[in-house]
Formats: structure tokens, sequence, C-alpha cells
């Protein structure tokens, strides 16, 4: 399924068109209900704990609370005071199935956390500002005691204690198992330290009116089959000269490997013929690999009238990146820019046919902030980017953002194997393959990301954390057949 990515303001967005049309009633129980239903199957039987704050957050949890006392499971219910309409009319359908609402204290959790099976958290969700106060901070401790003694704890929407938007935890949040989404997914549950405290997520998808969940969200997560669907399909009459003509320009002296990486991920991905043009002498990686060597490859560059489908810029090419660059750049042919080609003074001289690949302190260096700063939400760093630089931006990560003129998507998947050098240079040339197949730049760097994630995902079942980028290349192709079903679409 294709997942949307929510800020807090496109939830309260949402929620305010709920409400106007009368069915923000209807989408809280069904929200319970998604959450009632993962609690029942991890607490297979067992006593379930739900605790319910004050906002709409605590009216998911009341709602969860009656289908479980329904169903008739055991439920325990603490919550605060209610300050949201439809969260106190739960409350009082709640006591109409006999459930007694408990005082939320940190006393009282860890009371009714001995012996219940699973926690439910349901005390902040979008609504949250941080930083936490004293009193929530204290029932979040007693939550994460409970947890260490054994308890499972669901969060809805988001551990308690995060805040929606950001990679970096504000201070001590709930620590889950599992989370339950409504509509989609949050940042926090997507980047860094923040996902890690939100354990296994799973969305609740609503029923909506169409295109209501479209309109607000921040990005979107596409599913596989989107993705295959963008990688493309040959002819049984294909031959080299229609699977694309790839030039990785980079390998200064002493800094060949990167641009021959470069070179292997895009055969690899399907490149019908790839040069290296290089000012180094660069050692025999694979036969198939062309290299030629230039004395000045700036100034050849510059006056040759030869031209390729795609081409990737700034592999190992060191000073003067910024140079050739631009000039590739001045042929408006499909294009990534990588490494020693990311530089700021190239700010607007992007093209719709480019696409730029920064890893986190690279984007940093381009945006003229620290790698904190890009890390801790790279949604709007990658968006940043984009608007500075034009074309489309892949801020590479675990996972990657693909900032396009249209948007925003988060890529799935990959391995934490794949947390080692040489990896960014594959996947330059991956996407140049792709460029070099007639891919939009949005498509290929989209298509490229995933099927090197999914490469990744196939090695590091092989070498684990001892995954090289070579390793990540000889996997490309069964990472396309993995996406594709086999066969792709009529090869
Ligand atoms: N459209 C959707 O997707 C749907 C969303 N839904 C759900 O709505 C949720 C959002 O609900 P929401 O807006 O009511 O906010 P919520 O997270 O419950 O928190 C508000 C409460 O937090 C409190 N509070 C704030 N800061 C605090 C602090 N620092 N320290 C301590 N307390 C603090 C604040 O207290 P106050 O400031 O008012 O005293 C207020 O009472 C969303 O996460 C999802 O679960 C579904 O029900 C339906 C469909
Ligand atoms: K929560």
């Amino acid at each position: 399924m294709t997942e949307f990515v929510f800020r807090p303001a496109g939830v309260a967005a949402l929620d305010a068109r709920l409400e106007a049309a009368g069915l923000l009633d209807p989408a809280m129980e069904e929200v319970g209900r998604a959450v009632a239903e993962a609690a029942q199957g991890l607490a297979g039987g067992g006593p379930v704990l739900l605790l319910a704050g004050s906002g709409a957050n605590g009216g998911d949890a009341l709602v969860a609370a009656r289908y479980l006392a329904g169903w008739g499971a055991e439920v325990r219910v603490l919550a605060a005071p209610s300050r949201h309409a439809l969260t106190r009319l739960n409350r009082e359908r709640l006591a109409a199935f006999g459930v007694e609402v408990g005082e939320l204290t940190p006393g009282a959790v860890t009371r009714e956390a001995w012996g219940s099976v699973v926690l439910v958290d349901g005390l902040l969700g979008t609504g949250f500002q941080p930083p936490l106060r004293l009193e929530l901070a204290a029932v979040v401790e007693a939550v994460n005691a409970a947890r260490g003694a054994g308890t499972r704890v669901l969060a809805i929407d988001l551990p308690s204690g995060l805040d929606a938007t950001s990679a970096v935890p504000p201070g001590e949040s709930v620590r889950a198992d599992v989370t339950v989404a409504p509509v989609g997914l949050k940042p926090a549950l997507l980047f860094g330290e923040a996902a890690t405290r939100a354990g296994e997520v799973r969305v609740a998808a609503l029923a909506l009116p169409p295109d209501w969940a479209a309109g607000e969200a921040w990005a979107t997560r596409p599913d596989d089959a989107a993705v295959a669907a963008l990688l493309p399909v040959r002819r049984a009459d294909a031959h080299k000269g229609t699977a694309g003509d790839v030039w990785i320009v980079g390998g200064a002296p002493g800094m060949v490997g990167a641009a021959a990486l470069a070179g292997l991920g895009a055969l690899r991905a399907g490149a019908g013929r790839v040069t290296l043009h290089s000012g180094a002498e660069v050692p025999l990686v694979t036969p198939e690999l062309m290299v030629r060597r230039h004395g000045d490859p700036g100034g050849w560059l510059a006056g040759t009238g030869e031209r390729p489908d795609a081409v990737a810029v700034g592999m190992g090419l060191g000073p003067g990146a910024a140079g050739l660059a631009r000039t590739v750049l001045g042929w408006g042919l499909p294009t990534v820019l990588d490494a020693d080609a990311l530089q700021p003074e190239l700010a607007g001289a992007g093209h719709d046919r480019c696409v730029w690949t920064p890893h986190p302190g690279e984007a940093a260096r381009l945006l003229g902030v620290g790698t904190a700063e890009v890390t801790r939400d790279p949604l709007t760093a990658a968006r940043g980017l984009q608007e500075r630089f034009g074309g489309v931006v892949v801020l590479k990560g675990g996972p990657s953002v693909i900032a396009h003129p249209g948007g925003r998507w988060v890529s799935r998947g990959g391995h934490p194997g794949m947390a080692s050098a040489g990896m960014g240079d594959t996947l330059a040339g991956v996407i140049a393959a792709l460029l070099g197949q007639g891919l939009s730049a949005a498509d290929a760097a989209l298509a490229g990301v995933r099927l090197h994630a999914r490469a990744g995902e196939r090695a590091g079942i092989r070498h684990g954390y001892g995954l090289t980028a070579t390793d990540v290349s000889a996997q490309l192709g069964g990472a396309w057949l993995d996406l594709t079903g086999g066969a792709g679409r009529g090869c």
C-alpha cells in the first residue's frame, strides 16, 4: 500500500474537514477499532491496560477500550480529564459498557500495569507540544518501567512524548513495541532515534472521501508495485544502443574507486554501454566498463561534441568538480550529480532532467546548515535543497527522501549494512542507468533508490553488516526481478 506521511498541520486540517462534514466521530471509531484489534492480537486473551490523555489521542484509546470490553477482554482504563468533545462522549459510551475509568497517575499506571499483558498508550498524539509537562513525564516513566517488566506497549499514532515532525525526540518518551498510526505515517515514525522508539509501525487506513488524505499529506511512501511500474520494459529486439549510453565523469588520480563503483552500478542496473571518463589511470574493474583517460578532463568535456544518453558526475572527481558539473549541466542531458559535484555554487543550476544525490553531510554543506539540522527533519531539508538547486534531490539515508517539483517521496527498505563507503557511488550509477533507459529524473530517482535498497536487503542476507558496494551491485539484477515479479512488463 502506498502510504501518506503527515505533519501535525496536515492532521489538523484533515480533522477540521472531518469535523465540518460530521465524519470525525466515525473516524475516531475506526481508529479505536483498529487499535483494539491490534491490542487483542498482542494480548492473546490477557488483560489490557489503556491510558487515555485529554485530547483526541485519548479518545481513540477510550473507543478501543469499548471494543475490547465488548469482545470480552479484561480491560483496565486510566484517563486524564477529557478536553475534547469526542473524547468526553467516548468516555460516556465506555461507562455504558460498565467499564470503570480510573484517574491517570504514575502510581495507578504502575499498579494497573502489573498483570496487564498489553498497555495502550493513548496519552499524546499529534497535538503534543514539547516539552512534556512534569505530570505526564512521570506517567511516561511508569509506562516504560512497565515495559521493562514485560508488558507490551502499543502506541496510538505516536509514542507519547515524540514530536511528530522530528527524528530527534525532544526528551523522554514512551518506548513502544507497536505503533498504530491512523490515516498515515508521521516523520517521527520514519527517521532517526524517534523511529526506533515506535517499534513496528502499522498504518490504519480510514474510510475517507477520496483525495482528502492526499490533499493534506506532506509526503508519500510508494509501495513496491508503484516502483515496479516505473522500471523500463525492454522489447525482445533491444540492443546496447537502445539500453542507454551512460558516462561516468569522475575519478581524479588517487580517487578512482568511487567512479569505478558508479560504473559497475550502472552496468548492473541495465545500462547498454558505460564509459568512465577520468583524469586518472583506472585499474580494470570489469572488462565491460570502458575507460577513457583524459589529461585535462575539464577541457575535453568543454570541447567534445560527443554526447551520451545520461551522465553521472562527481564521484572521486576532487577539486574543480563544480566547473565540470557546470559544463555537463549545460548540455541539458539526464544527469546525476554526486559527491564532489555537490557544491553550493551550483545553486539554481539544476534543470528538470537532473538528480542531486547528497548524503546528510553534503546536504548540510549545500544548505549552509549543520548536519544535525538535516537529519532532524530530512523531508524539509530535501524540499529546501530541491527549491534551491532545481531538478530532483535524493537525500540519502535510512530511509532516503526524494524531493521533486511535485512533492516528496520516502523510500522503503534497505539494510543497516549499507552504511559503508561506496554505496552512494553505486546508487549514482544506478540512477544514471535508469535515466539512460528513458525514465524521468523523478522516476529514475525513486526507482533507483528502491532498487539499490532492495539489492542491499538481498546482499545483507549473505553478508550482514560486512556489506560492500560491490556486493550490492551484484544483487541489482535480482532486486529488479524481485520488484517486477520476475518477468518485468513484457521484456
Ligand atoms: N485526522 C486524523 O488523522 C485523526 C486523528 N485522530 C487522533 O487525534 C490525535 C490528535 O488529537 P489532538 O489534536 O486532540 O491532540 P492530542 O495528540 O490528543 O494531544 C492534545 C492534548 O495534549 C495535551 N498536551 C499538549 N502538549 C502537552 C505537553 N507538552 N505536556 C502535556 N500535555 C500536553 C493537551 O493538553 P492541554 O494543552 O489542552 O492542557 C491536549 O489536551 C491524533 O494523534 C490521533 O490519535 C483520530 O482520533 C481521528 C482521525
Ligand atoms: K500516543
